[in-house]
Order: structure tokens, then C-alpha cells, then sequence
């Protein structure tokens, strides 16, 4: 293969997902911070490859990133190909090992401390997650880790886009309420497993959630025949198969941990979160995006975003505005309301609001049929009291996943 030298990087945003919170510096207790511990069948360790079949050294770039050309070895065992992705942490590159004859994907960490020591929590999470899930159905499975050239480099099976990517290229027209269901159920079954390992993701979003495979399948849009689209198409693509991967453990936290700080990124914040009011974070609020397609709640205000959850979702409960901490009283009126639109810090702002449907007009909008049952669901699944919002195990139970299988006969 031709190597084609990549000098330099796309590291600004390209489209316009919403960028997460900057990371933050852990103050992780044990037993978090101990080194990973090795786990049979799994290879893992401190590599130094500067001998035969290694690229020669070139220093990082200005941000940490390791400097790569495609086609060249990144160690002797796995040759580049492509560029997957890119997040807070580094480069997820696709490799082929040459050990094993397969793709794969390997994220290179930028070589800066605090993201390296983020690294190793992800791979201490990454093999306790290993270690429990037996059918390797529900997070993305570690291969192999190493040290290379003060990057810490995680080796990951290859799976396909993320679901945000196959909504952004699919012109954001929304997936067929089946899907959805089936994609919701999966969610739910990874959250509620890493909940009963008492692990909180904190970072769920459609960027975090892959497809396994990137076959997909063309189908005619109804929606679209009689109107021309922004691409021009009336066909949309839909997943082959279904099946789907939690990935990004770098900001997983243990439940008994103190939250008291802001987690998640922007977009799919609990309002606890925004407010600072109660540390439990629970990371099911992302599901209704499944349908939607985009971020609901574009805004990077906290008072703008309270205004907008109540404008989507009804008001906030007085006890939790009564509740407000020091850092969220600021956005309460005399303690009992949300100070909006008095607080509105402009004209478009209080728009912004004003204009954004109710849950159950969003979801009337995409969805022909289990409208009902899904507007349900969702309410329970954004609750603003995490006390009484739907734990995933619960939302499992709902008739949004077992009334149309009852109806063909399937046992539930
Ligand atoms: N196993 C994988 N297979 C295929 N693509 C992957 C895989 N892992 C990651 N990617 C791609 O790389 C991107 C970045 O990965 P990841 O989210 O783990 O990195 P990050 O630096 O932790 O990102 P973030 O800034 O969201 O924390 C993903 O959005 C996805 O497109």
C-alpha cells in the first residue's frame, strides 16, 4: 500500500456534534488508580517497539496526538489504515493485526499525563466489564493494551459507525419505531449490567453507542417521496443488523464515588447535574435522542437548558428547586421557580425556548405507531427526580418492549 504521510491534523470539529465537558482531573480512590491487572487470554503490557517493522521516531503534535502515516506499522503487529475517529482522549486508529489477521481498532492516547491516567482507568474499567459480560453483547470488547512511545495505545475489536454518524450521513431522518425499540432494549441492558457492577458510564450519547457492523441497507423514505431533501435522495439507509456497542469507559465512575461535580457531556445532562442539586447520576436520559435524531436541547447555558427541559418535559418539581445548592440557586426565583424568562439573557434565547415542541409532539412527529407507549417511556426515563425516573432495569418491563412481541405470539 502507498503510504500517504499525514502532516497535518483535522483536530477542529468538522461537524457540528455537541462537544463534551473537558476532562476531569480524577480524584480517583483505589481501586480505580491500581494498575490494570492482567486477565487470562488477554495480552497486556508495557511495549517498546523501536526495533524492526517501527516507524522512525517524529516528535507529537502540538496537542499530544501521535503523528502517523497510513500504511506504516504502528508496532510490528498492527499496520495502519485508516483514521476512525477522534475524540478528547486521542485517535482511534483502524489496524490490521498481523498476529491475528484481523481488523482493528486501536485507540492512541495523546501523550499527556492527565489523559494517560484516564487511559488506565479505562482499561481497568474495560477488563472488569470483560469479566462479566459473557456473551461480549454489550460493550466493546478490550483486545490488548500497551505503552508506545508515551502513548497508551488500547486495542479494541473493529466495530462499525457510531449511531450519531449513521443519523448525520443519513441526513438525520429518523430510524423506524422498531429499530428504535430494539435499539433502545440493548441501551438499556448495557446500562442496567454496568449498573449492577455498580458503574456509571456518565458520558452516554449517540457518539458513544457503535453499530457492530457497518452494512447497512437502502429503503425507500415514504416521508420523503413527495418533497425533494437536502441531499435530494428518497431513500434512507438503515442498519443491517441491529446490534449495537457502548463505547468510551474513560469518564466511568462508581456509583458510591462523590459526583459533586458536572459530568456528561452538555447536551444530555440530567438537570441534576445542571443544577448541582442531587450527585446520583443515572445516564438513561440520552435514550429519547434514538428517534429524534439531534440534540434536543442545543444550548450551552445552564439556565437557557433548565428553561428548555421545562418548556419539552413540563415544569421542575418545587422540592428540587427548593433544594438547589449553592452553585444552582442562582437560576431559582426566590427558591420555588425557575427564573425565566426573567433571567433570559437575550431575545433569541427566550425564542430558542419558546419554540421547541412537548415530548409528545416530538415523538408524534417520527413515529406512526407505539406513540403511546414510547411518550410513556420516555417521560419516566426524564424524570427530573433521579429518585423517581425509570432505573434501566425497570424501563426493561415497560410495555414499550413487550406489547408488539406479545402481539405476534413470543413469549415475554
Ligand atoms: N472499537 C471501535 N470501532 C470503530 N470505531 C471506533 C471504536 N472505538 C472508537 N471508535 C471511533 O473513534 C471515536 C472516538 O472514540 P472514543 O469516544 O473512545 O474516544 P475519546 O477520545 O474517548 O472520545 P471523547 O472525546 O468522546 O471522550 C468514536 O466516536 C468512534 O467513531
Amino acid at each position: 500500500m502507498e503510504t500517504q504521510r499525514i502532516t497535518e491534523f483535522p483536530h477542529k470539529n468538522m461537524d457540528k456534534r455537541p462537544r463534551k465537558r473537558q476532562r476531569l482531573t480524577w480524584g480517583v480512590p483505589p481501586p480505580l488508580l491500581a494498575p490494570p491487572k492482567v486477565i487470562p487470554g488477554m495480552f497486556c503490557g508495557y511495549g517498546f517497539y523501536n526495533g524492526n517493522g517501527s516507524p522512525p521516531w517524529r516528535p507529537d503534535d502540538k496537542d499530544g496526538h501521535y503523528v502517523f502515516a497510513i500504511g506504516e506499522n504502528l508496532t510490528p503487529r498492527y499496520r495502519i489504515l485508516s483514521k476512525m475517529g477522534e475524540g478528547t482522549f486521542g485517535q482511534v486508529l483502524e489496524c490490521f493485526d498481523n498476529e491475528k489477521k484481523e481488523g482493528v481498532a486501536i485507540k492512541i492516547v495523546r501523550s499527556i499525563h492527565k489523559y494517560r491516567e484516564a487511559a488506565m482507568i479505562e482499561i481497568d474499567v474495560l477488563q472488569r466489564l470483560a469479566r462479566h459480560d459473557f456473551g461480549s453483547t454489550r460493550c466493546v470488547q478490550i483486545r490488548n493494551w500497551f505503552d508506545y512511545r508515551n502513548h497508551v495505545c488500547i486495542v479494541f475489536e473493529k466495530l462499525g459507525p457510531s449511531l450519531y454518524d449513521f443519523l448525520r450521513k443519513n441526513s438525520y431522518r429518523s430510524f423506524p419505531i422498531d429499530l428504535v425499540r430494539e435499539l433502545g432494549r440493548q441501551l438499556l441492558e448495557s446500562v442496567a449490567f454496568m449498573h449492577d457492577l455498580r458503574l456509571i458510564h456518565t458520558d452516554l450519547k449517540p457518539e458513544n453507542i457503535l453499530l457492530v457492523s457497518s452494512e447497512y441497507i437502502k429503503v425507500p423514505d415514504y416521508k420523503f417521496l413527495s418533497r425533494s431533501t437536502k441531499d435530494g435522495s428518497y431513500f434512507k439507509n438503515l442498519p443491517k443488523s441491529s446490534a449495537i456497542k457502548l463505547i468510551d469507559f474513560g469518564s466511568t465512575t462508581f456509583d458510591h464515588q462523590d459526583h459533586n461535580y458536572v459530568v456528561s457531556t452538555r447536551h444530555y445532562r440530567a438537570p441534576e447535574v445542571l443544577g448541582g442539586t442531587i450527585p446520583v447520576i443515572y445516564g438513561v436520559w440520552a435514550a429519547y435522542l434514538l428517534n429524534y435524531g439531534e440534540a434536543l436541547f442545543q444550548t450551552h447555558e445552564n439556565l437557557e437548558h433548565l428553561a428548555m427541559m421545562e418548556r419539552v418535559l413540563g415544569p421542575l418539581p418545587q422540592h428540587m428547586a427548593i433544594r438547589a445548592d449553592r452553585r444552582a440557586e442562582k437560576y431559582f426565583r426566590r427558591g420555588v421557580r425557575l427564573d425565566w424568562p426573567e433571567g433570559a439573557t437575550s431575545r433569541e434565547s427566550m425564542r430558542a425556548v419558546t419554540k421547541l415542541p412537548r415530548l409528545p409532539n416530538i415523538i408524534m412527529q417520527h413515529v406512526d405507531h407505539s406513540a403511546g407507549d414510547l411518550i410513556d417511556l420516555l417521560q419516566g426515563l426524564l424524570r427530573y427526580d433521579p429518585a423517581e425516573r425509570l432505573k434501566a432495569r425497570e424501563a426493561l418491563r415497560h410495555p414499550f418492549f413487550s406489547r408488539d412481541l406479545r402481539r405476534y405470539g413470543y413469549p415475554v
